[in-house]
């Protein structure tokens, strides 16, 4: 783009990014909050949460470190197992992979439910809008008819049908007091966070340290992958991944980068 030219005031941010710039993904992932919250999808307070995840993500070297994609293949057998697996979706979440989710939904036969800390009527459906805008068929959240047990907060109000009864639940970017609810119900839980010390992975059955918006497709993409395999290649994927060592390396990688 030359000096002189301006970009028309309805241009969507993505279009700004030059995608040779060596920050593209950072700047495309601030681009897709600041979105969210101009849209009412995100809260405000998801851009210091996204600006917590990109120093965390600076420290990682942006990538896929290789115990995050093991997690990530062990999180698509999960879901690919799972009797009903649920992904759990907050303003964050729907701003940066709302497409990604709807394909990895569709790539392990997962229901997609909106779940919020700050949590309004408007947001949920505007969330929902969102998602369908991106191909989501049925988007659950918006009954929120069961409440998980000992959390005090918005995060507690579920679908019955939804996460309340799901076996293996995707909890990405929250905090740790829903993740140890979850826990205390018995399910499995993968945890997407670019903070390893964070009490959500800490928790977590498979701890995911990658950015959301490289982690989601590539559990999609396993997902795929993995699409034919029968139950004991499933579960041998499952029992090879080792959680502590998982978060193990991406401290180190974290120590590394300091
Ligand atoms: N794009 C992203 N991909 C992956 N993780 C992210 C992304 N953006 C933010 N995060 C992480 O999501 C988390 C959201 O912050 P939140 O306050 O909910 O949890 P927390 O600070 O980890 O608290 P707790 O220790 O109680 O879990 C942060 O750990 C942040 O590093
Ligand atoms: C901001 C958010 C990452 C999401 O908030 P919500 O979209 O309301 O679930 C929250 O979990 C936080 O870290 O403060
Ligand atoms: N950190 C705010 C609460 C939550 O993420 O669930």
């Amino acid at each position: 783009m030359s000096e002189d030219e301006t970009v028309p005031a309805d241009v969507t941010h993505e279009e700004e990014i030059p995608e040779d710039h060596p920050r593209y993904q950072d700047l495309l992932t601030r681009h897709r909050i600041e979105t969210g919250v101009e849209k009412g999808i995100t809260h405000l307070q998801g851009m210091h949460a996204e600006g917590r995840g990109s120093a965390f993500d600076y420290l990682l070297g942006e990538e896929t470190i290789p115990s995050a994609d093991a997690a990530e293949r062990a999180a698509a057998a999960h879901l690919l197992l799972a009797d009903h697996p649920v992904l759990s979706i907050n303003g964050n979440v729907a701003a940066l992979v709302p497409g990604e989710m709807v394909d990895l939904a569709d790539a392990t036969d997962a229901d997609l439910e909106i779940n919020l800390f700050n949590r309004t009527d408007e947001r949920i459906a505007a969330i929902a809008d969102h998602l369908r805008e991106h191909g989501a068929t049925e988007v659950k959240g918006l009954e929120a008819d069961a409440r998980i047990p000992n959390l005090d907060h918005q995060r507690a109000k579920v679908d019955a049908d939804g996460i309340y009864e799901a076996d293996v639940v995707l909890v990405p970017l929250e905090d740790g007091d829903r993740a140890e609810a979850l826990e205390a119900m018995g399910k499995t839980e993968l945890v997407i966070d670019l903070n390893p010390l964070s009490r959500s992975p800490q928790v977590a059955e498979v701890p995911i340290v990658d950015n959301i918006i490289r982690a989601v497709p590539n559990m999609a993409a396993h997902a795929q992958e993995l699409a034919d395999a029968g139950e004991g290649e499933l579960e041998g994927i499952i029992e090879a991944f080792d959680r502590e060592e998982a978060l193990e390396e991406a401290e180190e990688r974290i120590r590394s980068g300091l």
